[in-house]
């Protein structure tokens, strides 16, 4: 392929009501679109949307590192492969005038920027999927599936808003509901989850997600006493640093734990994974594309996870549509497709509800259905 132009726009989305984690409260999100124009004129798009509480680089930082790395694409021929891409993003070793393909960490003062990482290998993928006409999808996995399913991811405070919450949701169609725990007292979590459960019944798959809100003690006393309505899992009970913790609790309880913002920090994956001696200090792995740096950091992931025995879904963090565009079609692509992914945030923004890209991938009955068209499929 050959880029012929790039582009660069600042994006920033407003949330219809502030959503609160034990982490952060969000009322807003900003980023960056780019956009890749081939010699056909073909255009590929990306975005990037920092999460720096999980990790990624801020948005300032951000902007500099898509900058460089649009600057050394600009009027590069490059092959038509998977293996190009991922090759871009690494650092290439040895001889300089035997590296093949395009190097866009060539300077190894480049900070550390996983959201802009994310932002132009999406775009270098919807455009090579794209001119090998196939849905993104398929390029990352020719067993992929068609449609995958999300859950709904519930954001009221108060146990009856919340049942209501959880009431609509499970009327649209959603079997898998997540509700944000922690950051308050245990009583008023059991309160929450009890009236969730008692308003959908035994058979809608609840997930907690603490966002590392709890101390040890605190995660075993809530997991138990929450674990009576019945969990599909909790993501990140305890720090994202204290792994053994987390293996202590995973021990202890008799659902799976799930590793989220523990995963940022790639020199903890070996740990998670039980690569690296011990076991694996959680059974479940939450993928999200802008904090691992793209899409096939996250498939090497899961895949990797899967050889373990280990399961993994994909979730976005809380992007905008051009991303969790992208994240599903890696929900199609993983190894398992058992588990809810998180992708149905797109109702949580002030857009357009009519705007083409958000109806194509906004869920439907609790499912997306991918789009046929080659690349990402955003309608133009
Ligand atoms: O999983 C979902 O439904 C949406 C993603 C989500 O919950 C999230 C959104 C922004 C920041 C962190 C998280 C998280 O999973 O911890
Ligand atoms: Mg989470």
């Amino acid at each position: 392929m050959h880029v012929t132009e790039t582009r660069l726009m600042p994006s920033r989305l407003e949330l219809v009501r502030p959503l609160k984690t034990a982490r952060a409260t969000y009322w807003e999100r900003r980023g960056f679109l780019v956009q890749l124009v081939d010699e056909e004129g073909r255009v590929g798009q990306g975005e990037a949307m920092p999460l720096p509480e999980f990790g990624t680089e801020p948005l300032d930082t951000c902007e500099l590192v898509i900058q460089s790395h649009l600057k050394a694409l600009r009027d590069q021929v490059f092959s038509d492969s998977l293996d190009a891409i991922e090759e871009a993003f690494m650092i290439p070793r040895g001889d300089p005038t035997q590296w093949k393909g395009i190097h866009l960490r060539v300077e190894e003062d480049l900070p550390e920027a996983p959201a802009a990482d994310h932002a132009v290998e999406l775009a270098l993928l919807d455009l090579l999927a794209q001119r090998l006409g196939v849905p993104l999808s398929r390029l990352l996995s020719r067993s992929a599936r068609s449609e995958v399913e999300v859950n709904a991811l519930l954001t009221s405070d108060g146990p009856q808003e919340l049942a209501e919450e959880a009431r609509r949701a499970v009327a649209e169609g959603y079997r898998t509901l997540k509700i944000k725990v922690a950051g308050r007292p245990i009583d008023a979590d059991e309160a929450r989850v009890r009236a969730v459960r008692e308003a959908v019944g035994s058979e809608v798959n609840l997930r907690l997600d603490a966002n590392g809100g709890w101390s040890e003690k605190e995660a075993l006393q809530a997991l138990e006493r929450l674990s009576w309505y019945g969990l599909e899992l909790c993501e990140q009970p305890v720090a994202p640093d204290d792994h053994q913790a987390l293996w202590r609790v995973q021990r202890r309880v008799q659902f799976p734990l799930a590793a989220d913002e523990a995963i940022a920090n790639p020199a903890s994956i070996p740990v998670l994974l039980g690569t690296a001696g011990g076991m694996p200090a959680a059974r479940i792995f939450v993928l999200k594309p802008m904090v691992l740096g793209g899409l096939l950091p996250a498939l090497m992931f899961a895949r990797q996870a899967a050889r373990q025995g280990l399961g993994a879904y994909v979730t976005s963090s809380l992007d905008g549509v051009v991303s969790r565009a992208g994240a599903a079609h890696l929900a199609a692509a993983l190894p398992w497709g058992k588990l809810a992914s998180g992708l149905g945030v797109g109702s949580l923004f002030k857009t357009d509800e009519n705007d083409p890209a958000e109806r194509a991938f906004r869920p439907v009955g609790g499912r997306i259905v991918l789009p046929d068209a080659p690349g990402l499929g955003l309608p133009k």
